[in-house]
């Protein structure tokens, strides 16, 4: 007789981010208030907003750095803890501060090891997923030089390969094309779109300037008036909102290689 039964069907995977009704206070200071929105799983977000926003107070929320004042706050399916290793980071200008003898492929080790590098010996089964995270970000080139002697753009994909060695499925990268030309610009931008083809990963990006980011961002987290909105990035691109949201005259041009915004009157 033929079996008919058939297994249940997989549970969907939470929602990257959900904010209930979030405020958050530094200082003294209200950041932002009145956060509801939710982040599905597998997009790429871009978040922007003016300096002093409140970007970076978003990643601390979600990585259980700071409290929220008021609300809910879910990252994947559960309240934010620290050292989550569902979650990767890479705090802006990271690899600027890292001294001059790290190697590469040291720091990637650090996404695994973390607090207990030094300690031990690596395993081999850890070392073989140093080197292929920094397969994945086509560093291997590079593995046993020094951070210090990378350009910006190798160094940021080393920064990649390490929020990434430990297979997070949320990434958070804050800032991570600044002072890159654009041709490195273009190489991560490239790179990142290749990391949530070869696997679901969410990947979430605090940028000045969308426009590099355009080609792979689905969605973006705007921080306007004081409080942070969610849509998917068509809805975003808008002069109305772009110029509101930059407080300076912003056009958008639609090219055949994708939308692109100056600024200008
Ligand atoms: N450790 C802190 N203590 C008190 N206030 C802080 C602290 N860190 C940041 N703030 C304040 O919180 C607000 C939001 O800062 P945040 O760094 O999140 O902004 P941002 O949007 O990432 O800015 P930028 O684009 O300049 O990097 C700012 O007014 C800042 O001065």
């Amino acid at each position: 007789m033929t079996d008919v039964r058939t297994a249940d069907p997989a549970p969907a995977a939470p929602p990257a981010l959900v904010l209930d009704d979030v405020s958050v206070v530094r200082g003294g200071r209200t950041v932002w208030s009145q956060g509801t929105l939710t982040v599905p799983t597998g997009a790429v977000v871009g978040v922007i907003g003016p300096n002093g926003a409140g970007k970076t107070t978003l990643f601390q929320l979600a990585l259980g750095l700071l409290p929220p004042a008021t609300g809910r706050i879910e990252v994947l399916g559960r309240t934010p803890s620290r050292g989550d290793r569902r979650i990767g980071y890479v705090p802006q200008n990271y690899t600027a501060a890292l001294g001059e003898t790290v190697r590469a492929r040291d720091l990637v080790m650090l996404g695994l090891t973390g607090g207990r590098f030094g300690l031990r010996r690596a395993s081999a089964e850890e070392r073989a997923r140093v080197d292929g995270a920094l397969a994945r970000v086509g560093a291997s080139g590079y593995a046993d030089r020094r951070m210090s002697e990378l350009s910006g753009g190798q160094q940021q994909r080393v920064a990649i390969a390490q929020a990434i060695v430990d297979d997070a499925e949320l990434l958070l990268l804050d800032e991570p094309l600044a002072n890159l030309d654009l041709r490195n610009q273009h190489e991560v931008v490239t790179l990142l779109g290749e990391l949530t083809r070869s696997r679901q990963v969410t990947i979430m990006v605090v940028v000045h300037d969308l426009n590099p980011l355009l080609p792979v961002l689905t969605d973006a987290v705007y921080l306007l008036d004081g409080h942070p909105h969610h849509d998917p990035i068509d809805a975003v691109v808008t002069e109305d909102l772009l110029t509101h949201l930059y407080g300076t005259p912003v056009r958008v041009v639609r090219t055949a290689q994708g939308d692109l915004f100056t600024r200008g009157g």
